[in-house]
């Protein structure tokens, strides 16, 4: 079903959902209605998102919760000083035992918290096995998936969505999904999302149109399983796991509506506008998801990607300038190369950029650009970079920190740059 936050309607067999009221003294075929709010009961309609879901069982049926060891996942970024250098890492090495999404989740960096309810948490997965027999649900954020290598069949209460790399999926907090791995090995980041839930941004003087398009944004019909056995339901909760003891999949909502829903979009339908004139615009010409924050215009996230485009800017040092940012950047990259770095950036890759660290152009790519022909326009082709843009600095978490594939030498890359100062003679 096509559509940014539409109220959605869907249902395996027709009679499932009810008409005119949400809560019938009997839902039909001995279903339970179930509400599921993403928003507060009373939040500005515009804002408001909740779903109803008619299922064989409702969602309160599963045994007690114990803690599940999965220590490589957590919400734990406020601990000690925070190294404002550059950061760069090669891409999270592949499993060599048989890893499934959930215990391939390995959290890189974040700031804010689930009790919070501000900040992120960003994560990267290396998996190579689809979960069997087991369900997850994130309860302390909103799950933007971002797949880098190999699909992803998430298969969520609400229906299923099928994803590649340079397409992107989220599951809404508190939604049950299993991922599923059609291609084996499989790799990709994720920012989970405490704050607001993510939006379209405004457009202001773009206007009625462009950036990611509403319609382009998918939500899956209404698919449901009907099975027992001895299962196993994981939740995040408050920045760590959980397990219970489950008897059914809980993948079992024969019918729904509302807008609280899992989505995809895929980035290559992004609506790219950039500088016909002069200049490198801000990235955030490229935001095709925000999360707000209370402060107007200052997000608590922005997802921000870098497609292929043209760049035809004259007298203008056409790729990204040298900056330092009040808002803090980790930047991942799904396909092909980065127009700001020749080198070291790779894709499944990652960087972290923070509050006021200086950053831009490697070396090379200064040069090169500095020199290049602008009669020409220059296509940037093959090639799908994106930020995780937010206001509170990012912290590493210490595992990344210390990773062996963190690249030391990160800052090496600038370190070329020579000095080309004349000042004019007297
Ligand atoms: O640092 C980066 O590479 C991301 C970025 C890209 C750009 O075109 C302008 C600003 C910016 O932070
Ligand atoms: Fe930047």
């Amino acid at each position: 079903m096509s559509g940014f936050g539409n109220e959605f309607a869907t249902q395996v067999y027709a009679g499932v959902l009810p008409e005119g009221q949400n809560s019938p003294q009997r839902a039909a075929f001995g279903l339970y209605a179930e509400q599921l709010s993403g928003t507060a009961f009373t939040a500005p309609r515009a804002e408001n998102r909740r779903s109803w879901l008619y299922r064989i069982r409702p969602a309160a049926m599963h045994g007690a919760f114990a803690p599940y060891a999965q220590p490589r996942l957590h919400s734990e970024f406020e601990r000690g000083a925070v190294s404002p250098d550059q950061l760069r890492w090669d891409p999270l090495p592949l499993p060599e035992t048989p890893v499934d999404f959930v215990d391939g989740l390995y959290t890189m960096a974040g700031n804010g918290s689930p009790a919070a309810q501000h900040g992120v948490g960003v994560h990267l997965y290396a998996a190579n096995r689809s979960m069997d027999g087991r369900y997850f649900y994130d309860a302390d954020g909103e799950l933007l998936i971002v797949p880098q290598l190999g699909r992803l069949r998430l298969a969520t209460e609400l229906g299923v969505l099928d994803v590649e790399p340079q397409e992107i999926a989220v599951i809404p907090r508190g939604v049950r999904f299993r991922v599923e791995l059609p291609d084996g090995a499989s790799r990709g980041y994720v920012c989970e999302n405490f704050g607001a839930l993510m939006r379209l941004p405004d457009l202001g003087p773009i206007g009625a149109n462009g950036l990611a398009n509403p319609r382009d944004f998918l939500t899956p019909n209404a698919s449901y399983e009907d099975v027992e056995g001895e299962f196993e339901l994981i939740a995040k909760f408050q920045g760590h796991l959980w397990r219970a003891d489950i008897g059914h999949s809980p993948l079992d909502v024969v019918g729904w509506h509302g807008n609280y829903a899992p989505y995809k979009y895929d980035l290559r339908r992004f609506n790219t506008i950039g500088s016909i004139s002069f200049d490198h615009p801000d990235p955030s010409i490229f935001t095709v998801l925000t999360s707000p924050s209370d402060t107007p215009g200052t997000a608590n996230m922005d997802f921000v990607i870098f497609p292929p485009r043209w760049l035809v800017a004259q007298h203008t040092f056409r790729p990204p300038w040298f900056h330092r940012n009040v808002a803090s950047e980790f930047m991942g990259l799904i396909h092909g190369a980065y127009d700001a770095k020749a080198e070291g950036f790779v894709p499944g890759g990652a960087s972290l950029h923070n509050c006021m660290t200086g950053h831009g152009p490697d070396a090379e790519t200064f040069e090169k650009a500095s020199h290049a022909d602008l009669s020409q326009a220059h296509v940037i082709a093959d090639t799908m970079a994106f930020m995780f843009e937010t206001r509170a600095v990012i912290r590493p978490t210490a595992q990344a920190f210390d990773a062996a594939h963190r690249q030391r030498g990160y800052q090496a890359c600038w370190a070329g740059l020579r000095k080309h100062f004349s000042p004019p003679s007297a």
